[in-house]
């Protein structure tokens, strides 16, 4: 397997070794003792998987207390997949980087803690899936705007099909500030 960094230290995108045959293909999407090697050292504890149509838009979610890293990957279509610093004193603070996920690279990417994490479908439809570390808890989900100026994510996708709840999550400067993560405590 192949660690790729982004513009984040702790947010990597892991590219698995794929074993092709005449038959197609295998690939472990998941071996704890070589994520530990890479750095992904959470224990997940739950299993999650959404299925969107094309230009649905989930996200920006976090949870806070009882944050979730997010071992994320598609299996069916593809997506631009965001993540954005929301750890109060974080140097990188509203920064958000993309990458795209699919089911032809095979890509997953690491989301960890103090990140809001959200995507949108750039195929006909996608079925994503992803590892959670900490198990869902509703009461302390938060969220930025899809569209917040401040961040200023560049979606491929102008109308995008949202849900009521992510139409109206408040930009992240509007967000309180004791639903934020600490940069470098616990969340
Ligand atoms: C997340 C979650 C949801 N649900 C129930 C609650 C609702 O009745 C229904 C749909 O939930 P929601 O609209 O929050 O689903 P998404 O918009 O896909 O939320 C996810 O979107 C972005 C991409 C994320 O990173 C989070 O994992 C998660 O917030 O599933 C559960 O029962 N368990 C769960 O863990």
């Amino acid at each position: 397997m192949e660690i790729l960094s982004t513009k984040f230290d702790e947010v990597v995108v892991i590219s698995p070794r794929i074993f092709h045959d005449p038959r197609g293909y295998f690939f472990e999407t998941f071996q704890a003792e070589r994520y530990k090697e890479n750095g992904i050292r959470c224990n997940f504890v739950q299993d999650n998987i959404s299925y969107s149509q094309k230009d649905a838009l989930r996200g920006l979610h976090f949870q806070h207390p009882h944050g979730q890293a997010k071992l994320v990957s598609v299996v069916r279509g593809e997506v631009l997949d965001v993540v954005v610093d929301v750890r109060k004193g974080s140097p990188t603070f509203g920064q958000w980087e993309g990458v795209v996920l699919s089911v032809e690279n095979h890509r997953q990417l690491f989301v960890p803690q103090g990140f809001a994490h959200g995507f949108c479908v750039l195929s006909e439809d996608a079925l994503f899936t992803y590892k959670c570390s900490e198990y869902y808890a509703p009461d302390a989900e938060h969220g930025i705007a899809w569209d917040d100026p401040d961040v200023g994510i560049k979606w491929p996708i102008e109308k995008p099909l949202l849900s009521e709840k992510d139409a109206r999550y408040p930009r992240l400067r509007d967000v309180d500030e004791k639903n934020l993560p600490v940069f470098g405590g616990l969340v």
